[in-house]
């Protein structure tokens, strides 16, 4: 069988990534836009590799009760897959069922992936910080709208050669122009709605607590005369696209200029978490849904609660840092004096973080790599620091591929008493919480939060603390 071919499958689960998992003739088949217990009419995208092959649903034989017509019309089923902006994988999905599922997603990594016999996890809304009902920390813009919609603050939209804007097609570089964008707020799909007349490259659209949306144009960076464009706008990857994988040369390109920075990514903006402000550039890391900085800071605040909350005499690490957000919540636990050094390889973000936590005299931000400062953390703390440090929590959000075995070692290396990990993968959390097991860290809670209604993304924060070792 080859792309383009249709088959009839019964859809019996959901995998990791936003697929369903069906099987035809025995080989695995990732569905996109099913849901498990439907029979759908699917296309072959996908049949380079044994082990398993993709498709897309184009028809639903059997439909789910779960099944909703897709919150984004453009996405809907009847539309060709080809055709379909990505970034809303769930959208067909009821919310509750959506949460069920990425709740499911979790507990399979962790058990998979972490060892943990009996997963106990919660998910909630964003807006709720504890994962138990509990009201959380939002600020007065409030809780979840119901239908899950207009939650976006960053968004990013293409432009490809011909000039069209919008999002790429799911697994692909084909830019879907599309009338709407209902994940994002309203401001930004208004302002989404007048953009023309730009170079082929990105644009980010990005609306800050302070201020209206901000405009980032990001040009395709020019390349070499005479080089083959490594991704053609209009060459679309992933589905069907095997033709020229690998036959790229790897001659060293001849330097040229980068095009420069549009001043809009630098300039700082204001985000507000409760009564709060934080300084951020406006192209920097910020949480994406509206409540996902305050949702997240409560639950911190919760996971901090559960191991009797934050000693003002020890030393805490916020690693991954951006500008502090985290360190800034263990701080208020903590109190004035407290101690805490916020780590992060980005500069700007430090910066913007040395401002963010100035009002704690014991609070730092460093530039840094995380594996490159606890290195030197290691090899260089005396004493005293590793008595404080072994009584401390170390906070880390890494990146969506998680913090990796040297990064665990290390951490697990200083002892801290407990530490709270905040996590966009499931999958990496789960194996980078393998890994702080073997070092005799178990997982108190782990409280995941919906803060990427109608797609696949889960947050999570977990709790850990030593019990051996
Ligand atoms: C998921 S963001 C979290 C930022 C912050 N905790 C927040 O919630 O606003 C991950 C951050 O890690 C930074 N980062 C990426 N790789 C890093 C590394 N190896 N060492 C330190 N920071 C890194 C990124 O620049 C980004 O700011």
């Amino acid at each position: 069988m080859q792309p383009g071919d249709l088959l009839d499958l019964d859809v019996t689960d959901v995998a990791h990534g936003g697929v369903f998992v069906a099987r035809h003739e025995g080989r695995v088949v990732f569905v996109e836009g099913a849901i498990p217990g439907e029979r759908v009419r699917a296309e072959l995208t996908d049949t380079a590799k044994a082990a398993f092959w993709r498709a897309d649903v184009v028809d639903v034989l059997d439909a789910s009760a779960h099944r909703r017509p897709h919150v984004w019309a453009a996405a809907d089923v009847s539309v060709p897959p080809a055709e379909r902006p990505g970034g809303a994988d769930f959208g067909h999905l009821d919310l509750d069922e959506q949460r069920v599922l990425k709740k499911r997603v979790l507990d399979d990594a962790l058990t998979r992936f972490g060892g943990v016999s009996e997963p106990e996890t919660t998910i909630s809304p964003a807006g709720d910080a504890g994962g138990r009902g509990d009201a959380g920390d939002a600020d007065s813009s409030g809780a979840e709208a119901s239908d899950g919609l207009r939650w976006r603050t960053r968004v990013s939209l293409h432009v490809d050669e011909e000039g069209r804007i919008g999002p790429f097609a799911a697994r692909s570089h084909r830019v879907i122009e599309t009338p709407d964008l209902p994940l994002a707020t309203a401001e930004i799909e208004e302002v989404a709605r007048s953009l023309e007349g730009f170079a082929p490259g990105r644009v980010d659209l990005v609306q800050p607590d302070e201020g209206g949306v901000r405009v980032i144009v990001r040009p395709e960076q020019p390349r070499p005369e005479g080089s083959e464009r490594a991704e053609r706008a209009d060459a679309p990857r992933g589905r069907g696209a095997r033709a020229g994988r690998g036959a790229r040369s790897r001659r060293p390109a001849p330097r040229v200029p980068r095009a420069p920075e549009d001043p809009t990514a630098r300039e700082t903006v204001i985000e507000r978490v409760g009564d709060r402000r934080f300084l951020v550039d406006a192209g920097g890391f910020w949480q994406v849904h509206r409540l996902a900085a305050a949702t997240l800071t409560g639950a911190v605040r919760r996971a901090l609660e559960t191991v009797g909350g934050v000693d003002p005499a020890a030393q805490h690490l916020d690693l991954y840092g951006g500008v502090g957000l985290f360190a800034a919540a263990i701080a208020e636990a903590g109190g004035a004096g407290t101690r805490v050094t916020s780590v992060e390889s980005d500069a700007r973000a430090t910066e913007h973080a040395g401002e963010n936590l100035a009002e704690w005299v014991g609070a730092r931000a460093e530039t840094a790599r995380a594996d490159r400062y606890l290195a030197s953390l290691s090899a260089q703390a005396g004493a005293a620091e590793r008595a404080r440090l072994a009584r401390g929590v170390v906070l880390l959000d890494p990146p969506r591929a998680g913090a990796g075995r040297e990064v665990v070692d290390r951490i697990a290396g200083l002892a801290p008493a407990s530490i709270v990990y905040v996590a966009c993968d499931p999958v990496a959390l789960a194996r980078d919480l393998g890994t702080f097991r073997g070092h005799g860290y178990e997982p108190l809670r782990i409280d995941a939060f919906d803060l990427f209604p109608h797609s696949h993304h889960v947050e999570a924060v977990a709790m850990l603390a030593r019990t051996s070792g």
